[in-house]
C-alpha cells in the first residue's frame, strides 16, 4: 500500500470521514502503512484523511519522557468521539499536511473520548497534556478541519503570506 501525504491546499482535506463499519484485513494494512508513513515523515499523529482515505481513524505516537517514539506508545483510534472536556490550553501545532507552518492553536486541556480498537473493541480515554491536543488535532481533521481553520483572522492572513512566500520559493516562476 503506497502512501502519500495530502498537502494543504487539497480540498481533499476538507472532506468529511465515513464511520469506518469493517474491522478487516483491509482496515489492518491501511492502519500499518499509516503508521510507516507517520513514523518515516516524524510525525506524532496522522489521520486517515491526510493520506487520501476518508475513513473515522487516526493515529497517535508521542514521544515518552526520554522523547522516544516507542510502538508501545502507539495509539489506533477508530470512529472516535470525544464525550467530555475542561479547562483550556494553548500549543504551538504542526501538520504533516501544513508543512513548515507552526502556530499556537486553542484547545481543551482534558478530553475523554469514546473509540474503537484495530479489531471493533470499543474503549475509553482520559487524555490531558500534549495527548488531549493531539486527540483534538486529530479528530479535527476527520471533521474536514485543519489547525489553521481555527486560527485568528489576523493569524490566518499570516499563515497566507507565508504560506505563498514558501510555494513561490519551492517552484520558482517561469519567467
Ligand atoms: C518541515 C516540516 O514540515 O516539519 C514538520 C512539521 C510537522 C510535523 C508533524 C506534526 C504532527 O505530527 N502533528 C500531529 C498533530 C499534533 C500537533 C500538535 C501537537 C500534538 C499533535 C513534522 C515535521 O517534520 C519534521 C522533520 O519535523
Ligand atoms: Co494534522
Amino acid at each position: 500500500m503506497k502512501l502519500k501525504i495530502v498537502e494543504y491546499p487539497d480540498r481533499k482535506l476538507k472532506e468529511k470521514s465515513e464511520i469506518v463499519k469493517q474491522f478487516d484485513k483491509e482496515l489492518h494494512k491501511l492502519l500499518d502503512a499509516m503508521y510507516e508513513m507517520m513514523i518515516k515523515s516524524n510525525g506524532i499523529g496522522l489521520a486517515a484523511i491526510q493520506v487520501g482515505y476518508a475513513k473515522q481513524a487516526l493515529l497517535l505516537n508521542l514521544p515518552d519522557e526520554n522523547d522516544e517514539q516507542s510502538i508501545d506508545n502507539l495509539i489506533e483510534m477508530i470512529n472516535p468521539t470525544i464525550i467530555k472536556t475542561s479547562g483550556e490550553t494553548t500549543y504551538q501545532e504542526g501538520c504533516l499536511s501544513v508543512p513548515s507552518f507552526y502556530e499556537d492553536v486553542d484547545r481543551y486541556e482534558s478530553v475523554t473520548v469514546n473509540y474503537q480498537d484495530r479489531y471493533g473493541n470499543k474503549k475509553t480515554l482520559d487524555a490531558d497534556g500534549l495527548l488531549s491536543i493531539a486527540i483534538q488535532h486529530e479528530i479535527d481533521h476527520l471533521k474536514g478541519i485543519l489547525f489553521i481553520d481555527k486560527l485568528s483572522y489576523s493569524r490566518r492572513k499570516k499563515f497566507e503570506k507565508e504560506y505563498k512566500k514558501m510555494q513561490k520559493e519551492k517552484k520558482p516562476s517561469k519567467k
